[in-house]
């Protein structure tokens, strides 16, 4: 008869097994709360997301990618404002408790957490359908936040890597046939938060924003907190070689700008700043005075949407 587990046991087993590390993190999983305490000087960073089967990921998906992808998310988010991740709490809603389902998805999640030295200090467990929510807790000096409002025009737009990966990915989970998709289908399901370069471009970068619905939705987000425009040159954007083939294939350029799922950063910086960015960031475009995002394109101009995944339209 195969072992049964309660609610309890299953925390006990698959998520309190280490104390909190991190000095701010003075009570960790086991008690109404957790608790913590901040240096003075430092604002305190929060955000949450959420994932759920069959809008976020496919009944298929390996749990262990699962609870990266989790994590990363979230952990995408702080890097967006230039945080340094400290603290997640996780509530998890499960159909039934699988030992060898949970075992690879804390796996996945605490493998991410400690590369990061962030300890899991709370959350949650029901039963119900598959639902997966982080809490994430950061720190930024106060003021040196990288908010969605603060681009100014004369700033250079800059993107931290190649875009529409994950979005190719999809369409492969989806049936479509590509001859290199490795790349594309990491990009999915193992996204890599860029906590470092967010904390790298404190002082730096004016606005910023992380890639989840798709870069001209989430620039958009910038562009109309910050009430500017943008203009993005299409030849300086950066495309992995499963990108390429999809694009002289398809034809379909609006995909890498619109799919989401990247997590790459987009931020905007002034030029006289732009030698300090880190390696491996490209300038895509300009912000200018003109609300809107532009994008210049085989000899033209053109208006581009702030189109990108949408839960409910
Ligand atoms: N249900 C909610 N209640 C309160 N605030 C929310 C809710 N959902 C989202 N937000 C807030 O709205 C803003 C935009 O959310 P979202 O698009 O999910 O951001 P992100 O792409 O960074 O996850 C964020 O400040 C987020 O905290
Ligand atoms: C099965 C499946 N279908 C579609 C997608 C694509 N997708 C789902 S949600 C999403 C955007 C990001 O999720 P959201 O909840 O909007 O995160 P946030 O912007 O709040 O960080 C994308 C690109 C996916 N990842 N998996
Ligand atoms: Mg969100």
């Amino acid at each position: 008869m195969p072992e049964r587990l309660g609610e309890f046991d299953l925390i006990r087993r698959y998520f309190a097994a280490d104390a909190p590390r991190h000095p701010h993190n003075k009570l960790g999983i086991g008690d109404d709360c957790a608790l913590m305490s901040l240096p003075p000087g430092q604002h305190l960073a929060i955000t949450a997301d959420t994932m759920v089967e069959n809008v976020h990921f496919f009944a298929d998906a390996a749990p262990e990618d699962l609870g990266h992808k989790l994590l990363a998310v979230n952990l995408s988010d702080l890097a967006a404002m230039g945080a340094e991740p400290f603290a997640v709490t996780l509530a998890l809603t499960l159909p039934k408790v699988e030992p060898t389902w949970l075992e690879a998805f804390s796996r996945g999640f605490l493998t991410l957490a400690r590369r990061f030295n962030v300890d899991l200090i709370g959350g949650d467990t029901t039963s119900g359908p598959l639902t997966l929510t982080v809490q994430a807790m950061g720190t930024v000096p106060s003021g040196a936040a990288l908010t969605r409002s603060a681009a100014n025009v004369g700033d250079f737009v800059y993107l931290s890597g190649p875009v529409g990966d994950a979005g190719l990915g999809l369409k492969i989970k989806q049936g479509y046939r590509c001859s290199f998709p490795e790349i594309p289908l990491r990009c999915f399901h193992r996204p890599e938060p860029r906590v470092e370069l967010g904390l790298a471009l404190r002082g730096i970068a004016h606005a910023c924003i992380d890639i989840s619905d798709g870069l001209a939705a989430d620039l958009g987000h910038i562009l109309t907190q910050s009430r500017v425009g943008a203009c993005l040159d299409w030849a300086a954007l950066a495309f992995s070689d499963a990108m390429d083939a999809y694009l002289a294939e398809s034809g379909d350029w609006r995909l890498p700008l619109t799919a989401g799922d990247d997590y790459q950063l987009c931020f905007t910086v002034p030029p006289d700043r732009s030698a300090a960015i880190p390696a491996g960031c490209r300038k895509i475009g300009v912000i200018e005075v003109e609300s809107g995002l532009r994008l210049r394109r085989a000899g033209s101009i053109e208006l581009l949407e702030f189109t990108g995944y949408e839960h409910f339209l």
